[in-house]
């Protein structure tokens, strides 16, 4: 395993314009010969009110990159800060203070409260902080996911694009420094992905959040500002203003053409004409303004 932080820049903390840092983050699961490298000595900046998406074949590491920027697992290695805090070596109270104050998640899942209805599933992280929410940029937030009047209903009584939206509203609530969000469109049609994929833009765009996405598909990678490829846990290439086509291309690069590689298949489903994979964002759309 190549790696010691000392070998990377020295403390690069507080930097303004960047929401988070690694330097030679590494993350090993297990031990002796079943040991996998699913982060190999990775340097990332995420920037402050940027949409990053990351993408990358399956097991090439994007689940584990995030858990440990947002101090969700532990590291083997390496350095991580969420703006000028060093979250490497924390305590987990401090970890679980610091994710419930400072970050906010979206999953594929939604992972919504059935008991309670949208607008109490979109304060749930504030009222368990014993925080007030401000009315003011909840109100704001609400009005841009279009959930004024949906607010009442129950998650069961949403559609899963509406669940989505609430799951948005509760990650944007407490006005986090960070929103990482994976996979947020994998359980919807492409329409109502479409929709989440426009609000976290707007999230960035009009609110000045700064959203990290881990994403499988071309179409939602499009909507981002910067494009991070991973591959066998590193950073292997990096797009700005990506469009679908672009990322569908170096992909498949990446592929090597090999339908052995993993996430291949996710690849080719959008290049040899056979057709989107399930839930594909469709590449229309694209707010992209330029090929690159
Ligand atoms: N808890 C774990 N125990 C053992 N190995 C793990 C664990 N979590 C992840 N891995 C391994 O680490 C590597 C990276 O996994 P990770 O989930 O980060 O990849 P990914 O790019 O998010 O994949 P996918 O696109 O399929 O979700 C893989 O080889 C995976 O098998």
């Amino acid at each position: 395993m190549s790696n010691a932080a000392a070998e990377h820049a020295p403390n690069p903390a507080s930097a303004d314009g960047i929401a988070a840092r690694a330097r030679g983050l590494t993350k090993a699961y297990g031990s002796g010969e079943t040991t996998v490298l699913a982060l190999d000595s990775v340097d990332v900046d995420i920037a402050r009110g940027r949409f990053t998406a990351v993408m990358g074949p399956s097991g090439s590491g994007k689940s584990t990159l995030m858990h440990c920027l947002a101090g969700l697992d532990n590291v083997s290695a390496g350095q991580v800060w969420l703006g000028d805090t060093e979250i490497t070596g924390l305590r987990e109270r401090e970890l679980t203070r610091l994710r419930r104050d400072r970050i906010g998640f979206m999953f594929q899942s939604f992972n919504l409260i059935p008991t309670l209805n949208a607008a109490e599933n979109i304060t749930l992280p504030m009222d368990i902080a014993g925080k007030k929410p401000d009315e003011k940029w909840l109100d704001q937030v609400i009005d841009t996911l279009g959930l004024r009047d949906r607010l009442k209903h129950r998650p069961s009584q949403l559609s899963g694009g509406q669940q989505q939206r609430v799951a948005c509203a509760r990650a944007l609530a407490s006005r986090p420094e960070l929103i990482f969000a994976d996979e947020p469109t994998g359980n919807l049609d492409s329409r109502a992905g479409l929709e989440v994929l426009g609000f976290l833009r707007e999230a960035v765009d009009q609110l000045g959040q700064t959203v990290v996405m881990v994403t499988h598909d071309p179409g939602a990678a499009a909507h981002s500002d910067l494009v991070l490829f991973l591959g066998d846990g590193r950073i292997v290439d990096e797009m700005e203003r990506p469009t679908a086509e672009a990322v569908l291309e170096r992909m498949r690069l990446f592929a090597g053409g090999d339908p052995q590689t993993p996430g291949f298949d996710v690849v080719r489903g959008r290049s040899d004409g056979s057709g989107p994979p399930p839930g594909a964002i469709p590449t229309t759309g694209n707010p992209s303004p330029e090929e690159p």
